[in-house]
């Protein structure tokens, strides 16, 4: 069976090979901008669900493609990637010394039947108080811009998480737990398609 990520996330490729999963990678292209923004849950399991459709809508045959979204939520706010250092910044100054969520929609499509799995997962990330200073230099080091929340767990921005509550890899953009149910109750037995 053929694996297709669709995303151009370089922390999703990395988790994925971990699994030792055959996969290829197609770049969906919907306007992420475009949907409204409304409760955390139902944003992400939106745009993973949009992500992934758009993608799957090319494929033909015997294939599962995965979408997934990640962010930030703080007191309610929904915090996407940074658009430029400003506003890095200004997320950091929220998180820091407080805790927040990280929520990742995640999206499964089987082309062939056209079953899907819909689901999110939601991470409890405590981050220490950063000073001004700190927050510079952070975002000097070039790792928030790419990132919700502006900060990266699996990079530098590690020295700053003091503890988590729930799935780590749910933080670092890709649910693993939850793919693997996912896959389950679509019927594909994972330890099969590493095989
Ligand atoms: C909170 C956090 C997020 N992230 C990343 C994971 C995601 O790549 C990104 C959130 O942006 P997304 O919009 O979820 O994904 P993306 O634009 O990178 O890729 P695509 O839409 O093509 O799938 O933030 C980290 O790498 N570490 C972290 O600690």
């Amino acid at each position: 069976m053929r694996i297709i990520l669709a995303s151009k996330s370089p922390r999703r490729k990395e988790l994925l090979k971990r699994l030792d999963m055959d996969f290829d990678i197609k770049v969906s292209h919907i306007d992420e901008k475009s949907f409204e923004k409304s409760l955390p849950w139902v944003y992400v399991e939106k745009l993973a669900y949009e992500k992934a459709k758009s993608v799957a809508e090319a494929e033909a045959g015997n294939c599962l493609v995965i979408g997934c979204d990640t962010v930030v939520v703080y007191e309610n706010e929904i915090l996407e990637k940074p658009s430029n250092t400003l506003q890095a910044a200004e997320y950091l100054k929220k998180l820091s010394g407080n805790k927040h969520l990280v929520y990742s929609g995640l999206a499964i499509i089987d082309v062939d039947s056209n079953k899907k799995y819909i689901s999110h997962e939601i991470t409890e990330v405590y981050m220490k108080e950063l000073n001004e200073e700190e927050i510079t230099n952070y975002i000097k080091t070039g790792e928030p811009l790419d990132k919700a929340g502006g900060y990266g767990i699996q990079g530098i921005g590690s020295i700053f998480i003091e503890k988590i509550n729930g799935d780590y890899y749910n933080v670092m953009g890709l649910p693993l737990n939850k793919l693997y149910n996912g896959l389950k109750k679509l019927g594909v037995n994972y330890f099969e398609i590493v095989k």
